[in-house]
């Protein structure tokens, strides 16, 4: 079944077919801290067209939250350039064009799963029954409709992260940004989320273009298009793998042997990466 999450949004710029939906040009990023710099960016390109899921893998700490971050809008480049369907990412912001959400589900404790995911839907000034409606459907959406009225506290973790997917497809962005999304929950109700994810991108009309930051291998594998590797610290793009496995993807897809040989290839690149460092004796 299609189902449409998208509103027709009145205020809303149409966007180009072939407009990429987020482009990421030569992006570089140090920290300043006090016991010295941080250099966590070198030189990023990475370009994910609408409709299209691209994952980030790198080792920990190389710089994947701060790129997600960058495209966010939540931290400025050093230099390099982003843009979300030709916006500045503050721009974009301001229209609405990105859902975000993180590992740890960063819902308001003391707003019940629906004031939650009915939250963007206030920021951008939808009237009351409309708001209603859409956060019934998307809880609904979300096999969550008994759990409107419960607080945060009240939610198993993985139902949180479910609010925090609903609220970041609110306003039905073009693109959301997913940072370690599931990589807080036990092995199980992520295998299960991710699923409910394929489902969820298998269904939304439009479909929105997705950057996944993830370290699981297998779990970029199974939700991407595309699997972009970066280097360790700084981090620069190692390869970018085309991931063939057919759509629309199950989640039992994680068995699929294309898949296992895949994840290989991505332990592989990041190994000589690993490798080149020890061999330089750092
Ligand atoms: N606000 C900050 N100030 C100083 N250093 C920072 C800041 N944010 C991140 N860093 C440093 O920048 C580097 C990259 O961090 P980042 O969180 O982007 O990596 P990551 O690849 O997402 O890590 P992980 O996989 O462990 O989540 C790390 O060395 C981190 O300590």
């Amino acid at each position: 079944m299609l189902i449409t999450l998208a509103e027709p949004a009145t205020d809303q710029p149409v966007v180009k077919p072939l407009q990429p939906a987020i482009e990421i040009h030569g992006v570089t990023k140090c920290y300043r801290t006090r016991t010295g710099d941080v250099q966590a960016l070198a030189g990023i390109d990475v370009v994910v067209a609408a409709g299209e899921v691209v994952a980030l893998v790198g080792p920990s700490g190389c710089g994947k939250s701060t790129l997600l971050r960058i495209v966010a809008g939540l931290e400025q480049p050093d230099t390099g350039d982003v843009r979300l369907f030709g916006l500045a990412p503050a721009q974009a912001r301001r229209e609405h064009r990105f859902g975000i959400a993180f590992q740890a589900a960063a819902l308001l404790e003391w707003r019940d799963a629906a004031a939650n995911v009915a939250l963007p839907l206030e920021l951008a000034g939808w009237p009351p029954a409309a708001r209603a409606e859409r956060v019934a459907a998307l809880l609904a959406r979300m096999g969550l409709s008994d759990a409107a009225g419960r607080l945060p506290r009240q939610l198993s973790g993985g139902m949180q992260q479910r609010v925090a997917l609903a609220r970041a497809l609110a306003l039905a962005p073009p693109v959301l940004l997913l940072d370690e999304p599931f990589s807080a929950l036990d092995e199980l109700t992520r295998e299960q989320l991710q699923g409910e994810l394929l489902d969820l991108l298998a269904t939304i009309e439009p479909r929105p273009a997705v950057l996944l930051v993830t370290h699981n291998l297998a779990e970029a594998v199974l939700l991407a298009d595309r699997v972009v590797v970066l280097s360790r610290r700084p981090a620069r793009v190692l390869a970018e793998v085309v991931v063939d496995l057919p759509h629309p993807r199950r989640a039992d897809a994680r068995d699929d042997e294309q898949l296992h040989r895949l994840v290989a290839r991505l332990r592989t690149v990041l190994r000589r990466d690993q490798d080149e460092v020890m061999g330089s004796g750092e």
